[in-house]
């Protein structure tokens, strides 16, 4: 079998449209949807992820406002910053570029965003409302891969998921996503024992482990949907997934590629969780 390719981009594309038509409707109703980006520190990657995040917003005609701070910043600044956005009317998301500097509590920060402008999805009281299929902010990458194979028409009711990885971000909430739409769920990690063998069984595979080429022909079923959700760099600097591309897909049903795959599904679902809180807003007042 040669698989189909998700084409990620493309169905990205298509959601901003939708998304964009939701922004017109409630800037006619008085309320332009505004992100903030806080930006700690001077990591390369995250550079490049800010400003595809702000590109998209204008793009949609939402607002966007960074705010960068320095390496050193203490944890009390940002704590204060992130404070005062909850509190100003003009923005409905915030979002703290991770991973932040050692010496400030990933944690911390994270729960002093207001569950109502958590876009990202990674409050606690978020996770708890998606675990227990309430209203909820969902997780962007995790909520973008459920967008890319129901846009692809792959029905996932009974379907034997397996994830790799198991990180709060994407790992976790994604099984969970999986688990709220009937699919059987197996989650796999670094002690995993015999990975192919899990693997080899699962109908839909997502790869969220952050090693290049890790997942192999020899873990993949025939005809499985494979999601690469790893953004590594090879030795030679180029952009690649967790799965070994050529060799997978000569035997998977589907697979995702990467770049033009999860990647720009993640930032539309950025974009519509903000765009979702600023429609919330107007029922708040
Ligand atoms: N609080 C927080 N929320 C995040 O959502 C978050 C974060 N921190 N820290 C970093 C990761 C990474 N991330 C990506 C988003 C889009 C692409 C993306 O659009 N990738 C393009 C390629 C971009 C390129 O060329 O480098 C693609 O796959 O086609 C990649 C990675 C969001 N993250
Ligand atoms: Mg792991």
């Amino acid at each position: 079998m040669t698989a189909q390719i998700i084409n990620g981009k493309e169905i990205a594309e298509k959601k901003r449209v939708e998304i964009a038509e939701e922004v017109i409707r409630l800037k006619n109703l008085g309320v332009t949807p505004g992100l903030a980006v806080i930006l700690v520190g001077n990591n390369h990657a995250s550079r490049t992820y800010v400003r595809n995040k702000e590109k998209a917003c204008h793009e949609l005609g939402m607002n966007s406002i960074l705010i960068e701070m320095q390496e050193e910043v203490s944890e009390e600044e940002l704590l204060a910053k992130i404070a005062e956005l909850n509190e100003t009317p003009d923005i409905h998301g915030i979002l703290v570029q991770l991973p932040l500097p050692k010496h400030i509590d990933e944690k911390k920060v994270i729960e002093s965003i207001s569950p109502s402008k958590d876009v990202d999805g990674f409050h606690p009281i978020n996770i708890g409302r998606m675990m227990t299929g309430q209203n909820a902010f969902l997780p962007c990458t995790p909520y973008g891969i459920m967008v890319l194979l129901e846009e692809t028409g792959i029905s996932i009711p009974g379907k034997h998921v397996v994830v790799v990885g198991r990180s709060n971000i994407v790992g976790k909430p994604v099984g969970q996503l999986f688990l709220n739409q009937d699919a059987t769920v197996t989650y796999c990690h670094s002690k995993t024992k015999d990975l192919p063998l899990h693997t080899n069984q699962a109908d839909i595979l997502v790869a969220a482990v952050g090693i290049p080429n890790f997942i192999k022909a020899e873990h993949v079923k025939d005809g499985a949907v494979i999601i690469d959700v790893g953004i590594n760099r090879n030795e030679a600097g180029k952009l690649c997934g967790d799965v070994a591309f050529d060799e997978v897909a000569k035997k998977a049903g589907y697979i995702t590629p990467v770049p033009k795959g999860v990647g720009p599904m993640t930032i539309t679902m950025l974009m519509y969780n903000t765009v979702k809180s600023a429609a919330e807003s107007l029922n708040r007042d």
